[in-house]
């Protein structure tokens, strides 16, 4: 089968909004080429090893891309992506460069094109992403160790966002909590809540393909006595009490259901919020305060910024 790339050079900002539109419109693997990665820290610090060339990076900006089977529908699938890209500038979300490309490759190059960017990465003190393709040999004997195949779903788990979810819910998760993972994507947070000592997990997204990815990533991680996937819209008829809820979503998003999450957890329970990005960090704090929560602890990497927010104990 043929396969067209499609590039957009953008800004850190945008990264995550537009994996998303691509995911929507049926994109699959997406690649995000940050010169950000070329010099990140936590290669030091972890001391994992990077195979990385900087040909492959702009200089400024970020670019993210993604690849559509070259069908009849091609044409109005990229008209689709440029019009929902534009409409972020609704959210004053800044698109950068905003210039997209378009080529062919075929399905040799583009199964590896973005495998080659995702590596076994160590993302906290505890845990270490490796990609169901790729055989790990374990640093330490407690280390914990999740497979992810991302599939079409977001994310690999190596996402500041996601990174910082983790190690938040590393901070938090009680032996024997339960909890809930609002937008899980490839069902990275809902395996690490497992693995860390819940009960139970409910892991909830909207898109089906996430769905279908979650419940396949669970069953590699043998956490599937655990948690449960369902389709759902945010917290929609879902019924508590909870210990804790996970939401790695944007801010735009989270501040429509704290309300409903104060609603649903215990007194004292744990809202982890992530995909914030910086600008929107005080939207999301208000948003907390009003429901119901205060502010624990802020987590910032790059321009994202997570909460570890608990609920008062009225
Ligand atoms: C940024 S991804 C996070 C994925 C994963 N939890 C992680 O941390 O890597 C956000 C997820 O939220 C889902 N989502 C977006 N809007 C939603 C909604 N209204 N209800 C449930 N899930 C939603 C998306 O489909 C996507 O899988």
């Amino acid at each position: 089968m043929k396969w067209s790339e499609i590039s957009i050079h953008t800004t850190q900002e945008a990264v995550e909004p537009i994996s998303n539109i691509l995911h929507e419109a049926g994109a699959s693997g997406v690649v995000i080429e940050d010169p950000f990665d070329l010099t990140k820290e936590r290669e030091n610090v972890f001391g994992e090893i990077y195979q990385l060339n900087p040909d492959d990076y702009p200089e400024e900006g970020v670019i993210v891309k993604a690849y559509l089977p070259v069908n009849s529908f091609l044409g109005e699938t990229v008209d689709e992506i440029k019009e929902a890209i534009n409409n972020l500038l609704l959210f004053d979300i800044d698109l950068g460069h905003n210039k997209i490309t378009i080529s062919e490759v075929n399905e040799e190059e583009w199964a590896t094109a973005w495998k080659k960017y995702y590596n076994p990465v160590k993302i906290s003190e505890k845990f270490t992403i490796v990609p169901t393709w790729e055989t790990y040999e374990p640093v330490s004997s407690d280390e914990l160790i999740i497979e992810l195949d991302p599939g079409m779903a977001f994310g690999t788990g190596t996402h500041p966002t996601t990174v910082m979810s983790i190690q938040a819910l590393e901070r938090t998760v009680q032996e024997g909590d339960h909890i809930i993972d609002v937008g899980t994507g490839s069902g990275v947070l809902s395996i690490a809540a497992a693995m860390l000592g819940a009960k139970s997990v409910k892991a909830l997204d909207l898109d089906i393909v996430a769905v279908e990815s979650a419940n396949l990533n669970i069953k590699l991680n043998k956490v599937h006595d655990k948690v449960t996937v369902s389709q759902n819209n945010l917290l929609d008829d879902i019924e508590g009490p909870v210990d804790l809820i996970v939401a790695n979503i944007l801010a735009e998003i989270i501040v429509r259901f704290t309300d409903d999450a104060a609603k649903i957890l215990k007194p004292n329970g744990v809202f982890i919020v992530s995909g914030i990005i910086n600008t929107k960090k005080q939207d999301v704090k208000d948003s907390l305060l009003e429901a119901g929560f205060y502010i624990e602890e802020v987590l910032v990497m790059e321009d994202w910024v997570s909460m570890i927010a608990r609920k008062k104990n009225d």
